[in-house]
């Protein structure tokens, strides 16, 4: 224990201690390469500073001062994000784990396979069906683990009779289905993904789908009703327990304790007579005048109840969206956490959040490289990566106060050195689970606060791995060849942008606190991490560079006003080469983690949508929500799709669709990048006026007009479902002709 375990640790110790290895990191070859670029664009950014301040001062007019201001503000916010994106350049590492030496590992040092508490959230069943819930479930009842170290927790904050149903259902098929798994030994344990695969048949599968079709056609059937009708229920105790929904009045705001045990390892046993996990479904009461917390409230319900029931030392959290993809996975991450290498302040081990799904070229660039494949590599090699709420196995004791002092529970049964003595189907344990999954048990606790998932802020997984690391907890990246976890992720534009929207939302709750990651977190974690949590904390504050450079050159050159350095000022080639130095690196970030260039233009054009829209809309209702006008909800991201939409969405097609606001910016970006590149090609090529002193403006409306040609496109050419609403388009130009004519008065004064 303690420091690291240097013949252990090394990559090259692979051949020679095989035996004793569970893991090893190599560091990234691009590292010296990136810290010299970035001593280069350092002193970029500085010149152009220094010029901006000069600008300031040799100014004569407002307006020349306001716009001299206004690029100062933007560069230098711009300026700020590539700073602190640097800590994710500076030590990136790749790590490798070997699963198949644990059990050796595990001899050697007399330890045993620990047992694991696994929660799956979900909180809709309109929005996230019960048949993927129970898939994700499946997927991780039947990892290669021993069954009975398993537990899997489902939190339904929808308060469903249709997801408990779902689970009796799954329960039942599990005795056919985990068996089946082993004795085929198959990889792709999610039902549905492998019955979708390329799957050898037999009559062994044959017979295994026709249950599994069954079973899914009943779950369906009764969302469908939306209520469990009679004849879908023929046991007793299943009876009784639906029997809840029918004697008391149950919203999802508003509705009593539902505690379900499904399955018992103790008790139940599958087809082959061989050992289940426990399987308990977990409905926590709500009230419509107590805050829930969301997620992180349903999340630490979970943490007590498990506490109460199994206690396992290792938790796995994960969304509904997100099923196992491999069934080593859980080995895998034990690789750190039984490695006697590692130090005891390892708190959790992240997985990456891999989509599937997506198209080919991810057009709303969906998968998020960036932040969740590229970046934690960078984090890794400092104190390790963010949490990011799915795919992350968690020390228990992580959860409860910081590596050195331990925070005792109010109650001793919550403690995670509690030893359980009674069966989780025993009355005794049923009746303290009810009491800590009340929705007033919180009050006067540190819950929330201290211990366990932090509340305040919309990305509580962001906040909640923020809080911890500064406490001193260290963290993994585990990013295995064959992706350890597969999620859905939205689909469709105005999905991604609400979810954008509620990041930026959640991202600004951490920034604005008490905890602001530029002060606190650097003050707790040292610099490099501290700026690499204000990376994301400063994300929506990034509107501010993009809105002013989406408009404010367009609009200058409309009036004819050159406002960037002429084609032959040495300033107009430190534009290009900025312009062009981030952008390339970021293209080879992308291509080196095997992405294509398409993908790459994809993201930073989604970058620009979203930074106009989702972030910009993202600081109005923090904004309104800070002056208590507002109070933003945590909006469950769809996870159904419709055919036609899906359709146009394969075709790689631009779904617009719906008269959202989000939409707007956009819009009225589109139409003055293409107003202020017409205007200027005109005055430029036909008058020969101005070009050199207004190039590095056509250039920029050119670029973006590029950008949105998917909207022209939606605007004027497009008949289907997905096209742009007129309105949309009548009040974006309404907003344009505001803007001009604000330009027009701006420029006579
Ligand atoms: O009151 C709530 C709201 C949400 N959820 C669950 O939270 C998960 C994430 O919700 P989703 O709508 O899929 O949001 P995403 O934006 O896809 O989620 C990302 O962002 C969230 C924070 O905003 C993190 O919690 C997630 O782990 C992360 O994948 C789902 O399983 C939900 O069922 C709850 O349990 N209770
Ligand atoms: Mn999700």
């Amino acid at each position: 224990m303690g420091r690291p375990n240097k013949t252990i640790q090394h990559p090259n110790a692979t051949t020679t201690s095989t035996a004793l290895c569970l893991h090893t990191y190599d560091q990234l070859r691009r590292t010296p390469f990136n810290r010299v670029f970035a001593a280069v664009y350092t002193c970029a950014i500085l010149t152009l500073l220094y010029h901006h301040a000069l600008q300031i001062f040799k100014t004569t007019t407002l307006l020349s001062f306001s716009l001299s201001l206004l690029l100062l503000t933007a560069d230098s916010i711009i300026a700020f994000q590539w700073a602190s994106a640097q800590s994710f350049r500076f030590r990136p590492i790749r790590r490798r784990e070997f699963p198949e030496n644990l059990e050796t590992v595990i001899r050697e040092t007399d330890n045993n396979y620990p047992a694991v508490d696994i929660f799956i959230c979900t909180a809709d069943p309109y929005k996230e069906p019960p048949i993927g819930v129970v898939n994700t479930a499946l997927s991780v009842m039947a990892y290669d683990y021993p069954a009975e170290k398993v537990s899997v927790y489902v939190s339904d904050d929808g308060g469903s009779e249709l997801t408990l149903f779902a689970f009796m259902e799954a329960a039942k098929f599990a005795g056919h289905w985990l068996p089946f798994c082993r004795r085929n030994n198959i990889m792709q344990r999610s039902p549905e993904a492998y019955f979708r695969s390329n799957y050898t048949s037999s009559p062994d599968s044959e017979n295994i789908k026709t249950l599994y079709e069954n079973m899914k056609a009943r779950i369906e059937q009764v969302v469908e009703q939306g209520k469990v009708g009679k004849e879908y229920v023929d046991d007793e105790q299943q009876l009784k327990a639906l029997g809840k929904w029918a004697t008391h009045i149950f919203t999802r705001q508003d509705h009593p304790t539902i505690i379900q045990v499904l399955l018992v390892s103790e008790r139940d046993t599958d087809m082959t007579s061989c050992a289940v996990p426990n399987v308990i479904y977990v409905s926590r009461e709500k009230s419509k005048n107590r805050p829930h917390n969301f997620k992180a409230g349903a999340l630490n319900v979970l943490v007590r109840v498990s506490a109460v029931m199994t206690n396992a030392p290792i938790i796995l959290t994960l969304d509904c969206d997100m099923y196992s993809n491999d069934p080593q996975t859980l080995k895998r991450a034990l690789c750190y956490f039984m490695s006697p290498s590692m130090p005891p302040s390892l708190g959790y081990v992240q997985f990456p959040q891999i989509f599937h799904g997506i198209n080919k070229d991810d057009l709303y660039s969906s998968e998020h490289k960036l932040v969740f494949q590229i970046n934690p590599l960078g984090l890794d090699g400092l104190q390790g990566p963010n949490y990011v709420g799915t795919g992350c196995f968690f020390k228990r004791r992580a959860l409860f106060e910081n590596p050195s002092c331990f925070i005792n529970p109010e109650l001793p049964e919550l403690s995670p050195n509690h030893i359980i003595r009674n069966p989780i189907y025993s009355h005794d344990v049923l009746a303290l689970a009810h009491r800590v999954a009340a929705c007033d048990y919180e009050k006067y606790s540190h819950w929330g606060s201290k211990l366990g998932f932090r509340y305040g802020s919309l990305v509580e997984d962001f906040y909640t791995g923020y809080r911890l690391q500064c406490e001193g907890w260290r963290s993994i990246f585990c990013s295995p060849e064959t992706p350890a976890f597969l999620g859905d992720s939205p689909v469709s534009l105005i999905d991604q942008l609400g979810q954008m929207k509620r990041w930026s939302i959640g991202l600004l709750d951490v920034l604005f606190s008490k905890y602001c990651p530029l002060t606190f977190g650097i003050r707790s974690m040292g610099l490099l991490m501290g700026l690499a949590y204000s990376y994301y904390g400063c994300w929506p504050i990034f509107s501010i560079p993009l809105v002013i450079y989406a408009f404010i050159p367009q609009l200058s050159l409309l009036h004819g006003a050159s406002i960037f350095p002429k084609v032959t000022d040495p300033r107009f080639l430190l534009y290009i080469f900025m312009f062009f130095g981030a952008y390339m690196q970021d293209l080879l970030a992308y291509v080196l983690a095997r992405g294509t260039i398409q993908r790459w233009w994809n993201w930073q054009r989604m970058w620009m949508i979203s930074g106009l829209s989702s972030f910009s809309f993202g600081c109005l209702e923090f904004s309104l929500k800070s002056l208590g006008i507002a109070m933003p909800e945590f909006n469950i991201t769809n996870k159904v799709q419709n055919n036609e939409l899906s359709k146009r969405y394969k075709q790689g097609i631009f779904e617009f669709g719906v008269s959202s606001p989000l939409f707007v910016p956009i819009t009225m970006a589109a139409i003055i990048n293409l107003m202020a590149l017409v205007v200027g090609l005109f005055d430029g090529i036909l008058k020969g006026r101005n070009f050199d002193e207004l190039a590095l403006q056509i250039l920029l409306s050119g670029f973006i007009t590029i950008n949105c040609l998917p909207i022209y496109e939606a605007m004027l050419l497009r008949s289907d479902e997905g096209r742009m609403p007129t309105k949309i388009t009548i009040i974006s130009m309404f907003l344009v002709l505001a803007l001009y004519v604000v330009g027009v008065i701006a420029h006579q004064i």
